[in-house]
């Protein structure tokens, strides 16, 4: 047996032309989304993935708003962009690149963040309002993996998910919108305190590898036919991605996403989607009857 692929580039360039036709349509009524970018510091990385984002934009008629600071700003010097951004009318949306140099306070300066204008879904308010099942940003790897089931009709309504880590941007949401009622998905969260990591896999018709540790995910551990999702991103010593899953899972599973070329083009699909969400929200509250 050999996986089918969950593949995450060609699905995300098919969100990012149905994206492409909303501005359209925004424009067509005088708004014009634009995503901001903070980013601090010289990561070779974050850079990367930066720049990504701004090629995205530009390919679905989204304007860039692009600031930088060096990795030496302080505190103040931050939180003085982000009210900028907040202030900004261009600027429709917004992101502050993560992680942020050692010694800043990122939770201060994610929650100084315009929660209308937050494209990560990750605004302290906007989790809550998750919670809370009320209309929000939602994060944007969560939101992104489960687009990438739903297009691929893998079934959700039902299932058993295992979630392999316990961070803020995967782990930690991704349960609060799978066990909505849409979603109807029964989730177990896992992380290094799970005692038998194994059984709570093979119990799972969906894994969600989300630790940031390379091969964790072993065919033995995988039930025939699972769909598995490969998140965490490290890098090899020739700076290759090596994902959570193991190579060999896919003669275990029947889905797989690709790494890279799955989760991580739906994550920027899903920031695209918000920016236009937010700014179509601004346009409907703006306009008059
Ligand atoms: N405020 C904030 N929001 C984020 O969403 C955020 C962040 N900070 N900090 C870093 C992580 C990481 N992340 C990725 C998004 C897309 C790819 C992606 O598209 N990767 C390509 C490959 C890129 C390559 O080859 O390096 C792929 O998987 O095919 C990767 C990683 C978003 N993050």
């Amino acid at each position: 047996m050999t996986a089918q692929i969950l593949d995450g580039k060609a699905t995300a360039a098919a969100i990012k032309s149905e994206l492409a036709a909303r501005v359209e349509a925004l424009k067509a009524r005088g708004v014009q989304p634009g995503l901001g970018t903070l980013l601090v510091g010289d990561d070779v990385g974050s850079q990367k993935y930066v720049a990504g984002k701004h090629r995205d934009c530009a390919q679905v008629g989204i304007a860039s708003i692009q600031r930088e600071l060096p990795g030496t700003a302080s505190q103040e010097d931050i939180e003085a962009v982000v009210r900028e951004l907040n202030d900004d009318p261009a600027c429709t949306g917004y992101i502050v690149q993560l992680p942020l140099p050692r010694g800043v306070d990122t939770n201060r300066v994610l929650e100084l963040m315009d929660p209308a204008k937050d494209a990560d879904g990750l605004h302290p308010t906007n989790l809550g309002r998750l919670v809370l099942n009320e209309p929000a940003p939602l994060p944007c790897t969560p939101n992104g993996i489960i687009e990438l089931l739903r297009r691929h009709n893998v079934e959700i309504n039902g299932a058993n998910v295992a979630v392999v880590g316990r961070g803020i941007t995967v782990g930690r949401s991704i349960g609060l919108l799978l066990t909505r009622r849409t979603e109807n998905a029964t989730v177990t969260l896992c992380h290094t305190g799970t005692r038998d990591l194994g059984a709570r896999l093979r119990e799972a018709d969906i894994v969600v590898a989300a630790a940031g540790s390379p091969h964790l995910i072993l065919p033995e551990h995988v039930k025939p036919g699972a769909a598995v999702l490969d998140v965490g991103v490290s890098r090899d010593a020739t700076g290759k991605i090596v994902g959570d899953v193991h190579p060999d899972v896919a003669e275990v599973a029947g889905w797989l996403s690709p790494n890279p070329g799955g989760v991580g083009p739906m994550t920027r699909a899903m920031l695209l989607a918000n920016v236009v969400q937010a700014a179509e929200r601004a346009a409907e509250a703006g306009s008059v009857g």
